[in-house]
This record gives structure tokens, C-alpha cells and sequence, in this order.
């Protein structure tokens, strides 16, 4: 049979229709603009289950976004065979259960149902169109709406709360939460039954003040000890489950930081490109806490809560129906109208908090940044925004107290106009002598329970909504899977690594950025053993070209190579770890001691291999200079230590781990004369035998470079190839010295003839100091 499908986007169509289901084979490719035609070699009904897949949105490619498509119209429907369209229909109402329950379904788009408006479209236009034509077959077409933008980011899809994962977190703790759970509910029950005692001790002495016989003692002695051992049992399970709550609530929050810490840590770089370091701090500390204290006071007030309320009206209606009833009517509309106040005061309560933090902001950048605020003494600026924000925060905390203090206020008039309205109608009951005046107490004591309960519970409601918004947060992160994992992939064994490195036609966009090209074809290979520099403009492209090096991305097309491997095939943590050594322009330490921050480099390095590297970095005499030498803890990122000093423990961490590809980027360019010739010193010596890609700005930075490269609108425009001793003459004589910044270099004394494009190689030096430049092709590799 053949079938025909017309469509205004056939592409989009034919992409939806395919991968699921048997497969039609299609004769013709799909063209945008042009009606496509489809021979299909499959059955009508399984025809109609591909239609019917683009309907309902399925999509049998996991993470793929799905069609939204809109059926039409049916119309110029044609069948070779002539069979009766009711078939098709019929076939259509067979599979459409199998449908639904075997495709992946997307979450509906806001606001309407499409799904469900495709199916009705189908079925009611359907017939109209096969009874015009009923002995044509079924033509279906379609139109596919542009499918929705990417929804990404926290504003746009609303993420769930994960129930899965955290249950997953939960299981090891069941028993102990099992037991906390039987001692809430077992303090539940003694609350429920103390009222019922303390109304038959008022009993005892109702009868007692009456009539003057007997003992009062004697008649109230063991009713007085029975509520004393309810009242220490009572405790007794209060002080157990809570005890055991926070054991659980305690673990299980440790265990969610932990692996939300790990999960953030193994993310990619362009995921903390998009995010502020605050936000995700924040997820670590203030959303597992409010999260924690949700899931605490749920098992713990609400369980107990309800199971009061339930116990206290059973014991309510037993002791007067009719006040149970008015007590029912009431209690809700006062209970209403308190949540009602208090959602008002929690949006306050919000605003304060955020307004304090708005404060705390200004107030750690501030303390933060001493030296800048110092330098360009805006001490008094910094006071004047601290204290704005500090005023804004107390007008909120103010409203606040007055809101609470208006709220508390009504509430206990509220709850003694119900005492006294029950003890009025209880009273007039107990005159009609259907009360007791027992009951009427226990009736007094177990409606305040419930209003306790209760009024707990409503303000459990607003914690629990806080408490799931917390984890929705919290486990949103740690089901995040990065594209470029940690670990995993080939390593290649030290004794065949050689250290060469290719970029092969690589283009490349910072994914938060993914219009703009920050790369374009960009082809350049480091030799092995060699020293490459590579110069452009600001914001050219050349820390990006180092970055894809460690692989903190990976390129949007082309390989980047290591010995002829692709990247993407090694093993990242190895490549980072054992073969790269990145040495930024800015190093950050940790606070820690000087031990501790070269071995960062290598965690098994022994001392003496630290201090190997530490000689090499020519940092081992100043370190031995301080009086507490290798245990001196540098402070905060290295706030005790000078910027070369700094740069020199940047240099010993990476050389601990022997790298054989050092990345030198920008390493001397914030440093002082004497610090840089130090600095200078130390990565002439790391770079000796190793593969060397230097990032510069500094003549004096490229001075022994095997090539120098130029990078302009993401290309590769000029490459030197030059001896070291030479290269510095040729650097000065090209137009790559304008992207080179040194007061102290000499002026260029010979300008090259070039063009945008190709690559200069230089030839023999003859006599020294001059050098003719041959044009070769761009691109080409280094000899
Ligand atoms: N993480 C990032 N996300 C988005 N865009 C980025 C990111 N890092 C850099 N860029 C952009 O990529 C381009 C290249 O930046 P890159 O840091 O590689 O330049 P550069 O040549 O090293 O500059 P400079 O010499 O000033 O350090 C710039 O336009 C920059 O704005």
C-alpha cells in the first residue's frame, strides 16, 4: 500500500516520524517548501502509529525536544488499494493505548494540553475528511509548528522535587526513622489521653469541694499518679524522637552536601561559566539546611500534629457532639484567617531576610576587598551603601516585629474568646446537666490541644513549601551529568608519550555564548620539546586556545590532538593530572601551608620531590627564609605572600607532577621587573625538554620560543618559525610585536613584507640580526 504525506516542513516531520516503531522507508528526501511525497512500505495502521507519535508528542530520541505538531486538515487522501478508510480510524483507536503507554511523553507545554486537542482534532475531523473521500486512503497534512525555544535555565523550566533521589538518600536510615516515627506517634497518644485524666481529676474535686466525704488524697492519689507517669512518658518519647530525627535529619543532610558537592565539582567549566559561585554555596549551606529542617519538623510536628488532632476530636465528639461541632465551624475560620496573616508576615519575613543579606553582600566585599577600598580610600562610600541597605533592613525587621506582635496579639484573642465561648456553652450544658463539669475541663484542655495542632500544622504547610522548593533546588544540581566526565578514556603510557599536540581546523563558542565564534579553523601543532608562543590581540582567543588544551571544553568542530589522539578519547583526570601543568596569570593558592599548596600538584609527592620542584621554581630560598618555611600557611588565596612569590609556588605545584606540556599563560605579565626575571628564570628552566605553549604579552616572555603565532579573529594569521636565539630580532621586525607590550624592548628595526594570512617562515640568520622572510602557505607546519 502506498501512502502519501504532505507536509509544510517535511523535514521536521520526517525527523519526527523516523526511529520509532517499524520503520517506513522513504523514497524521496524531505525538502522544506515543496510538498514531499512519502512512499511508504509499511501497513496503514503503522502509518497512522508514526502520525499519531508526532500527535502526541512522543520522541524516541531521549532528551531530544518533541514536535509539537498541529494537525490541519485531512484532505487529498489517496489509496492505491482502495480500501475503506474505517480501517485506518480503527487502527488508530487500537493503537492509540499502545501509543501512550509506550512512548516517552514531554512534559506539556504551559497552559494547554496539546496532546490531548490532537487527538480530538484527529478523531473529529477524521471521519469528515475519509467520508468525503472514503475509497482514497489517508493523506495527513500537517503542519509543524516552529518547535519551542531551548527551555533552559531555572526561570523557565521549573524542575521537580525529586522523590526518587531522595529516597535513595532516606533507605539507609529507615529503621531509626521508623522508630522516631512509632515514639512521635506513641507522644501523640499520651497527649491525647491526658485530658480525658485531668477532667476526671476535676472531677474528684468538684465532688470533693460538694460534698466534704472521704479522702481527697486517698480518691486522687492513683488518677495523680497516672497522669505523673503519662506526663514522663511523654517526655520520654519527646527526648527519643527527637533524638533519633536529628540523627536522620543530621545524615541525611551530610550526605546530600556531600554529593552535591562531589556532582558540582565533576561539572563542566561552562556550567560554572553560567553560574555565581554564591548561588551554589548557597545550594550547599542554606537550601540542605531549610531542606533538613522541613523534613525534621514534618515527621516530627506534623506527624504529631495530626495524630493529636485525630485523637483529641475522637475524644472531643465523645465528650459533647454539639460543642465538637461548633468547635469544628470555628477553629477552621479562625485557623484560616491566621494562615491567611501569617503567609502576609512570611513574604515579609522573606523580604527581611533578603534585604539583610543585600547588606551582608555589600558588607563582605567590602571587607573583602580592603586593600582596593583602602587604596582609593572609599571607606566612606562603603559605609554610606552599608548603612542604606543596613536602614532598609531594619524598616523591614520593624514591620516584621509589628506584624508579629499584631498577629500574636489577635491570636490570644482569639483563642481566650474560644475558651470562653466554650466554657459559656459548656457551662449552659453542664447546667441542662448534660456535662459533667469533669468533662467540661477535658473538653477545655483537649479543644486547646487541637488548636495547638493545628496552628502548627499551618505553619508547617509554609515550611514544607519552603522545605521542597530547598530540595527541588538541591537535588536539581546532583542529577546534573557533565558532558566531559572526569575520568575515563586511554592513557597513554609515560615511556610513548612525546608530548606533540595538534589542533586540526578547530572552531570553537563558550557555550553561554554559543553565537559568537571565538575560534575559527583554527589549525596549529606544538612540537614536541618545543616552545611556542602565541600572541594576538586582547580577547583574541589565546586563553581559549589553552583551555580547550586542558580540555576544560571541548571544540565546537574539529580534534584537538595529543600524539595523534584525540583528546575526547583520553582519560581528562590523567591528561590534567599527570600530563598538562597550567600556569595561570593570576595563581591562586589555598589557605593552607606552602607544603600543602605545592603538593596540590601531586598528592603522593614526597618532600623531597617538593622540594625539587620548589628549587626549580625558584622559590625553595624564599621559602626557607621564613621562619616557619615550608609550614607557613600563606592565608586566604596567598594573601602573606608577594605576586612573584605567588607565581613561583604557581610554578612548583605544576612541575611536582612533571608535566610534559607546560601551558605558560601570561605567567610573568603582573609582575614587578626583578620578580619577572626571578619568575623568568624559573620557567626557562621548567620548560627545558618539555612541550610548551606560552601565552604572552611581554617580548621578554617569547624570548626563547621555537615559533611564535599569531591569533587574530580566531585564526592562526602569521607563524614564525625561528631559532631561539633568533626569534626575538624576528619578533621585532614583525606585526607581531604590536600585539607585544615592553617598554624596555628595543624599537622594531626591520619590518617584514607580509600579508593578513600567510605564514613567514624565517630563513638563515646572515650576517646575525638580519633575517629574510620567505612567504609559505598558511597553516603550514612547523619544519
Ligand atoms: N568563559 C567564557 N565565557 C564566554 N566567553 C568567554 C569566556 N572566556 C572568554 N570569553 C570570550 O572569548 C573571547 C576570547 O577570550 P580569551 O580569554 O581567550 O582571550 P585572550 O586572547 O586570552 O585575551 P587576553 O589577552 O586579554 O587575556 C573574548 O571575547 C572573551 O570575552
Amino acid at each position: 500500500m502506498k501512502l502519501m504525506l504532505l507536509s509544510t516542513n517535511h523535514r521536521r516531520v520526517a525527523r519526527g516520524l523516523s526511529g520509532w516503531g517499524p520503520e517506513p522507508t522513504w523514497n524521496r528526501q524531505w525538502s522544506k517548501g515543496e510538498a514531499a511525497v512519502a512512499g511508504c512500505s509499511c501497513s496503514p495502521p503503522t502509518m497512522l502509529v508514526h502520525l499519531f507519535r508526532v500527535g502526541i508528542r512522543g520522541s524516541p530520541v531521549p532528551g531530544k525536544p518533541l514536535l509539537p505538531l498541529r494537525f490541519q486538515t485531512f484532505s487529498a487522501v489517496r489509496s492505491r488499494d482502495g480500501r475503506p478508510s474505517s480501517c485506518l480510524l480503527g487502527a488508530v483507536a487500537r493503537l492509540r493505548a499502545q501509543l501512550r503507554a509506550r512512548l516517552p511523553r514531554a512534559p506539556p507545554a504551559p497552559g494547554r494540553s496539546p496532546s490531548a486537542w490532537r487527538w480530538v482534532g484527529a478523531v473529529l475531523l477524521g471521519p469528515v475528511v475519509l467520508s468525503k473521500c472514503p475509497r482514497r486512503g489517508l493523506v495527513a497534512l500537517c503542519e509543524a509548528e516552529a518547535a519551542p525555544p531551548a527551555r533552559s535555565g531555572p526561570g523557565v523550566v521549573e524542575p521537580r522535587f525529586n522523590w526518587k533521589l531522595f529516597w535513595q538518600f532516606l533507605r539507609p536510615h529507615l529503621l531509626v526513622l521508623g522508630a522516631a516515627v512509632v515514639l512521635a506517634l506513641g507522644a501523640a497518644l499520651v497527649n491525647v489521653q491526658i485530658p480525658l485524666l485531668l477532667g476526671q481529676l476535676v472531677e474528684i474535686v468538684a465532688k470533693y469541694t460538694r460534698d466534704h466525704v472521704g479522702s481527697f488524697l486517698t480518691e486522687s492519689r492513683s488518677l495523680g499518679t497516672h497522669l505523673l507517669i503519662l506526663y514522663g512518658l511523654q517526655g520520654l518519647l519527646t527526648f527519643g524522637y527527637l533524638v533519633l530525627l536529628s540523627r536522620v535529619g543530621e545524615r541525611v543532610a551530610a550526605d546530600m552536601r556531600r554529593a552535591l558537592f562531589s556532582n558540582l565539582l565533576r561539572q563542566d567549566i561552562a556550567f560554572f561559566d553560567a553560574k555565581k559561585t554564591g548561588q551554589l554555596v548557597s545550594r550547599l549551606t542554606t537550601d540542605v539546611q531549610e531542606f533538613k529542617s522541613s523534613f525534621k519538623l514534618v515527621v516530627s510536628q506534623g506527624l504529631r500534629s495530626c495524630t493529636q488532632v485525630a485523637g483529641c476530636l475522637v475524644t472531643l465528639s465523645m465528650l459533647s457532639t454539639r460543642l465538637t461541632l461548633l468547635l469544628m465551624v470555628a477553629t477552621p475560620a479562625l485557623m484560616g484567617a491566621g494562615t491567611l496573616m501569617g503567609s502576609a508576615l512570611r513574604k515579609l519575613s522573606r523580604q527581611c531576610q533578603e534585604q539583610v543579606a543585600r547588606a551582608t553582600a555589600v558588607a563582605d566585599e567590602a571587607l573583602g576587598n580592603v586593600r582596593t577600598v583602602r587604596a582609593f580610600a572609599m571607606e566612606q562610600r562603603e559605609e554610606e551603601l552599608y548603612g542604606a541597605e543596613l536602614g532598609g533592613s531594619r524598616c523591614k525587621a520593624e514591620e516584621l516585629g509589628r506584624g508579629i506582635a499584631l498577629f500574636q496579639g489577635l491570636s490570644s484573642i482569639a483563642f481566650n474568646c474560644m475558651v470562653l465561648g466554650t466554657l459559656c456553652i459548656g457551662g449552659s450544658l453542664v447546667a441542662g446537666q448534660q456535662l459533667t463539669g469533669g468533662d467540661l475541663m477535658s473538653f477545655l484542655v483537649a479543644s486547646q490541644t487541637v488548636q495547638r495542632s493545628m496552628a502548627n500544622l499551618s505553619v508547617l504547610f509554609g515550611q514544607v513549601v519552603r522545605g521542597l522548593s530547598a530540595g527541588t533546588r538541591v537535588f536539581e544540581y546532583m542529577t546534573l551529568s557533565p558532558c566531559i566526565p572526569l575520568s575515563g578514556g586511554h592513557c597513554i603510557p609515560r615511556e610513548h608519550l612525546r608530548g606533540s599536540i595538534t589542533f586540526h581546523n578547530v572552531c570553537f563558542s563558550y557555550p553561554c555564548r554559543p553565537g559568537f565564534h571565538v575560534l575559527r579553523d583554527f589549525t596549529l601543532t606544538l612540537p614536541p620539546g618545543k616552545i611556542v608562543a602565541l600572541v594576538g590581540q586582547s580577547g583574541g582567543g589565546k586563553t581559549t586556545v589553552a583551555s580547550l588544551l586542558e580540555r576544560f571544553y571541548d571544540p565546537t568542530a574539529g580534534t584537538v590532538t595529543l600524539d595523534g589522539r584525540d583528546l575526547r578519547t583520553l582519560d581528562p583526570s590523567w591528561l590534567r593530572g599527570q600530563v598538562i601543568g597550567f600556569i595561570s596569570q593570576e595563581p591562586v593558592l589555598f589557605g593552607t601551608t606552602i607544603m600543602e599548596n605545592i603538593r596540590f600538584g601531586k598528592l603522593d609527592a614526597s618532600d623531597e620531590e617538593v622540594y625539587a620542584a620548589a628549587r626549580e621554581a625558584n622559590a625553595h630560598e624564599f621559602i626557607t627564609s621564613f621562619p616557619e618555611g615550608y609550614n607557613t600557611v600563606v592565608g586566604e588565596r596567598g594573601a602573606t605572600l608577594s605576586g612573584g612569590q605567588k607565581q613561583r609556588l604557581a610554578i612548583a605545584r605544576a612541575l611536582v607532577k612533571q608535566p610534559s606540556v607546560l601551558i605558560l599563560d601570561e605567567a610573568t605579565s603582573a609582575l614587578d621587573s626583578e620578580s619577572e626575571r626571578l619568575v623568568q628564570e624559573a620557567l626557562d628552566r621548567a620548560s627545558a625538554g618539555r612541550t610548551v605553549l606560552v601565552i604572552a604579552h611581554r617580548l621578554s616572555t617569547v624570548r626563547g620560543a621555537h615559533q611564535i603565532v599569531v591569533l587574530a579573529h580566531g585564526r592562526v594569521c602569521e607563524l614564525w618559525l625561528s631559532g631561539a636565539a633568533s626569534s626575538r630580532a624576528a619578533l621585532l621586525s614583525t606585526s607581531a610585536a604590536p600585539y607585544l607590550v615592553s617598554a624596555s624592548e628595543p624599537p622594531a628595526q626591520h619590518r617584514a613584507q607580509q600579508s593578513h594570512g600567510q605564514v613567514l617562515e624565517e630563513a638563515e640568520l646572515d650576517p646575525p640580526g638580519q633575517y629574510l622572510p620567505t612567504l609559505s602557505s598558511p597553516g603550514r607546519a612547523p619544519a
